[in-house]
């Protein structure tokens, strides 16, 4: 129901209390503004009272080389006069821009709660920059906690000025200063922003106003409110306004939704830190693919307890080992040699990983990753699967000591070192046993070149308001040799069952249950085709939960590149034929990372007939 023009409080409600803005207005086909829109004269901008600002746009690229000087004399000097200019090259990917506005205009057209805004890392990174210069220029030695400080408000906003019928009597903003610190703002190819003059701005002309001209590229800047109480009282610490560019999300647009999460290495942490409600459609998995909690059971293996290898009770342990490799290829050990203290601190770490700001994080993005060693994002191949996975993660090749030190994230090195270098004694044990099992007589230097290998990650996922309908990680199985995997307590891990595997009731899945102070191992693909398919490389997956967020840390042993792998030859002896065939793990390994995450399709690559 279009409102009564004529009527101030029905246009109110129109526009205000049922929230359909001057959008709605427009669209509902006025032809001429309503009463309560038009401005005294003093408010409204004379066009012809206006020049255009002629300060050329600055080049921040120059700001890191030999022209620093220069420039940063040119943003002091219009920071101290007009208080607004206008960048290029400012490091914000220019694509983003454009898809920026382009979803600004979408944006407008949509229902309130599919609307999400998220800050661009590089924005933040430019403001940290022009602000440097700015506390610098007046004598202040600005560190990064300061600089935390002056900016740690961001506010973030989307406008549409509508067509207006009768411009000369509107204004889409009226005359104000910014409260914050610097304001980044984005302006589409219409234009319209007007800087007052001031007496003491030393303009020659009677002018009232200077426009900001339409620069293409161009980001504007201003000078805000607390800046230039900074510029008085820099001691003063109440000073935590700012506003920046925002981002606009289109939660129905998965072209947005992928750039906003796997480009910009928001991650679904950043989605979910924005506040949405429903799951994006690109999140939502094929029936078949979900797992049904209803259709689950638990998995009743008691821990196995790795202190009693090796001692009186060695056998009956092994025996246990070899059992669950046989069947489920899942079990969870206890004494196993990792620190229970190191355990808590790997979960806490993991948490704190993914709680710091995107700037840290999106480093170790693969594009500009400084070492091919460590790789953060969400999911594994994004571009090749069919719905995303509903996580995060940072990997972790793990090549030495040396270069784990130089290499990894500073905030989680520590721990996981300590984590590998405790739990790779324990997948040695383990494997000895599973190979002894089969007939090997397996040396150090076998068991090094079948662990030659080992990536770690750290995991995350979100709370997920649709945990029905999403998968954290779908279906696989793991490429190496034996995986070992600290969980939670919210649990979420899920094998699924296979038709030979003797299970009486009718159920698709065994929930791995998290049991304090354990950790789950599983069997993986290279230790199926070792023992000719006598040990389970199982099939898994991971469900999300929408009362809390969960972490993993898994560590994947795998055979060095170069190894040679087949069936053990005491196997296909006994069983008279060979399921695998021959080949080196690298090709292996190629040819799973090419393909998206398909149950156990892996192995078809190694399969003989
Ligand atoms: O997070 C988990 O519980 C399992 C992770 C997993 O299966 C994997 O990363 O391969
Ligand atoms: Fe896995």
């Amino acid at each position: 129901m279009a409102p009564n023009l004529h009527d101030a409080n029905s246009v109110f409600e129109f526009v205000v209390k049922e929230g359909n803005g001057i959008k709605g207005l427009v669209d509902s086909g006025l032809s001429k503004v309503p009463g309560l829109y038009v401005q005294p004269p003093n408010e409204r901008i004379d066009k012809e009272n206006a020049i255009k600002l002629e300060l050329p746009p600055i080049d921040l690229s120059k700001l890191d080389g030999p022209g620093h000087h220069e420039v940063a004399e040119q943003i002091v000097r219009a920071a101290e006069t007009v208080g607004f200019f206008q960048v290029v090259n400012h490091g914000v990917p220019l694509h983003l821009l454009q898809s920026l506005k382009d979803t600004a205009r979408k944006f407008f057209g949509l229902p309130l709660e599919r609307k999400a805004v998220y800050l661009a890392p590089s924005s933040i990174v430019m403001v940290k920059k022009l602000l440097r210069v700015l506390l610098e220029n007046i004598g202040v030695k600005s560190d990064d906690s300061m600089i935390d400080v002056l900016i740690g408000k961001k506010m973030v906003a989307m406008i549409f000025y509508p067509i207006c019928p009768n411009p000369d009597v509107t204004i889409g903003i009226g005359r104000h200063s910014d409260i914050g610190m610097l304001t980044v703002l984005l302006q589409d190819e219409v234009g319209g922003l007007y800087v007052k003059i001031e007496e003491d701005m030393d303009y020659e002309k009677k002018a009232k106003w200077i426009e900001i001209p339409l620069v293409p590229d161009a980001l504007v800047i201003n000078v805000a409110d607390m800046l230039q109480a900074t510029t008085n009282t820099i001691h003063s610490q109440n000073l935590k306004h700012f506003t920046v560019i925002l981002m606009a999300l289109n939660l129905d647009d998965a072209k947005s939704i992928y750039e906003f999460v796997v480009t910009e290495g928001n991650g679904i942490k950043g989605l979910v830190d924005s506040g949405l409600s429903t799951v994006p459609a690109v999140y939502v998995q094929p029936p078949n693919e979900r797992i049904h909690k209803e259709n689950a059971i638990k998995l009743e293996l008691p821990p196995i307890d790795m202190s009693k290898l090796g001692g009186p009770d060695h056998d009956a342990v092994a025996e246990q080992i070899v059992r669950a490799a046989e069947t489920v290829g899942f079990f969870q050990v206890v004494n196993h040699g990792v620190p229970l203290q190191l355990l808590e601190s790997l979960k806490e770490t993991a948490h704190n990983f993914f709680g710091l700001p995107l700037e840290r994080k999106a480093v170790y993005l693969a594009p500009v990753s400084p070492s091919p060693l460590v790789k953060y994002g969400t999911s594994y191949l994004p571009e090749k699967e069919k719905a995303l996975g509903w996580k995060d993660y940072i990997l972790m090749q793990y090549t030495g000591d040396d270069e784990a030190l130089r290499y990894w994230p500073d905030e989680i090195k520590g721990v996981l070192l300590e984590y590998v270098r405790c739990s790779i004694i324990m997948v040695k044990k383990l494997l000895r046993v599973l190979l002894e099992n089969l007939g090997a007589k397996p040396d150090d230097s076998m068991i090094g070149v079948l662990t030659g290998r080992k990536t770690l990650a750290m995991i995350y996922y979100p709370t997920c308001p649709n945990p029905d309908v999403t998968i954290g990680i779908g279906r696989h199985s793991d490429i190496g040799m034996l995986t070992v995997l600290l969980q939670d307590e919210i649990g979420g891990l899920y094998v699924k069952i296979e038709e030979d595997m003797n299970y009486e009731k009718k159920a698709e899945w065994i929930e791995i249950p998290p049991i304090p102070n354990t950790l789950v191992i599983n069997v993986a693909d290279m230790l199926q085709v070792l023992s000719n398919g006598k040990y389970r490389s199982a099939e898994h997956a991971v469900r999300n939960t929408n009362i809390s967020s969960r972490v993993s840390v898994p560590i994947f042993t795998m055979p060095l590149e170069t190894a040679t792998i087949a069936p053990l030859s005491q196997v296909i002896e006994k069983d008279g034929i060979a399921r695998y065939k021959e080949f080196m793990f690298v090709d292996y390994m190629n040819n799973v990372y090419k393909n998206a995450l398909n149950g156990k399709k892996s192995l078809n690559f190694a399969k003989i007939g």
